[in-house]
């Protein structure tokens, strides 16, 4: 990828993320040193995606032991890190894990064991991208082959689930990269993503270090493109999975299922088991949507041509703006989900055959 979204730095204790509010414009790394500054990056979405504020939030334990290995520190850290987003399951994931590992250590061993749970929780993303890329690619093949074999196939993904919202390939973009090194012509159909422009700022981005084909599309465009025949299927991400296959993703997810669902196109959820929520049933009635500032909306930021970043208001100043941040996509509307394990059918008995451990 050429770049790292987190890392240790070497001094061997701080933390260094890429701030993702910056880009594409902009590659600054900021150095995380305490639990409160490791919070702090997760609510402001320097860095963002399900599996990447798991692994911050991970991080962040780290700091907190290291400030202050008490029973009490280890609850407040926990507490405040938890609430820095509501919907990505990632987050209550690791910090679970970590809070599990650590309240069995004695406190002299908490900061060190934190550290090494950390570098884990890491690792195992990485690993666990890998394996949703090598089944997903499977999908890639074959729609290849049915085409002939001798045109690109077209994927439309939403957001950003790349390599910038994981500690690996990405989960939806996975399986594109691995298409590219097996020497698979793909297109990819880049949703901007209103409002925050993840797919613009973004997925643009690394598909574009990568030398991935690629169009940015309104977010409106998709339903036209699959009317004519030109999305072959969809790949996104995924900020939480319920135990019967509902799936909660950036809004406007469930817009583009609908008109996939329409279309007869396929639509794939890229997920590592760490973003399925097994005691949620209904995504709709029960996951809880992140509703973030207005100003998300009325405002966009970007490169002017004299070479300087600027924030621009575009509807009057005065109109209230609401900000919901994710929507949930049935499980009937989604052909299959892409595990590090294999590609299961969204439903209960689908997710418990390749998770019977959870379930
Ligand atoms: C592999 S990331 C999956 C999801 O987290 C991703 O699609 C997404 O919705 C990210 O939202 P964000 O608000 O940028 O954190």
């Amino acid at each position: 990828m050429g770049f790292s979204t987190i890392h240790l730095s070497e001094d061997g204790w701080s933390v260094d993320i890429l701030d993702q509010t910056l880009l594409p414009h902009e590659f600054k790394t900021v150095r995380l040193t305490t639990m409160a500054e490791a919070a702090v990056s997760i609510r402001d979405m320097l860095v963002r995606g399900a599996p990447l504020i798991g692994a911050t939030a991970a991080y962040g334990m780290a700091l907190a032991m290291r400030q202050d290995p008490s029973d009490a520190n280890l609850q407040d850290a926990y507490d405040r890190l938890l609430e820095t987003r509501p919907t990505a399951v990632n987050l209550r994931w690791a910090l679970d894990d970590m809070k599990a590992v650590l309240k069995n250590c004695a406190e002299a061993d908490r900061e060190s064991a934190a550290y090494d749970r950390a570098a884990h929780v890491v690792l195992e993303d990485n690993s666990i991208c890998f394996g949703i890329g090598e089944h997903g690619l499977k999908l890639i093949r074959d729609i290849y082959q049915k085409k002939g074999g001798n045109a690109p196939v077209n994927i439309l993904t939403h957001c950003n689930a790349g390599a910038l919202a994981t500690c690996g390939l990405g989960t939806a973009t996975a399986p594109i990269y691995l298409a590219k090194i097996d020497h698979i012509p793909v297109h990819v159909w880049v949703d901007e993503t209103r409002p925050r422009n993840q797919g613009a700022a973004l997925t643009a981005w690394e598909l574009g270090r990568s030398g991935i084909e690629h169009s940015l599309i309104t977010d409106n465009t998709g339903g036209h493109l699959m009317q004519h025949g030109m999305v072959d299927m969809c790949i996104v991400g995924t900020d939480r999975t319920t135990a019967s296959g509902d799936v909660c993703n950036k809004i406007g997810t469930y817009l583009k299922a609908l008109a996939a669902h329409d279309n007869g196109v396929p639509f794939y959820v890229a997920l590592p088991s760490t973003t399925i929520d097994w005691t949620v049933n209904d995504g709709v009635k029960e996951i809880p949507i992140e509703e973030r500032a207005g100003e998300e909306v009325t405002q966009v930021r970007g490169l002017t041509a004299d070479g300087t970043i600027q924030t621009v208001t575009v509807p009057p100043v005065t109109t209230c703006a609401a900000n919901y941040a994710f929507d949930v996509t049935p499980a009937r509307l989604v052909t299959g989900l892409i595990t590090e394990r294999g590609v299961a059918p969204a439903t209960r008995d689908g997710l418990k055959s390749m998770f019977p451990e959870q379930a």
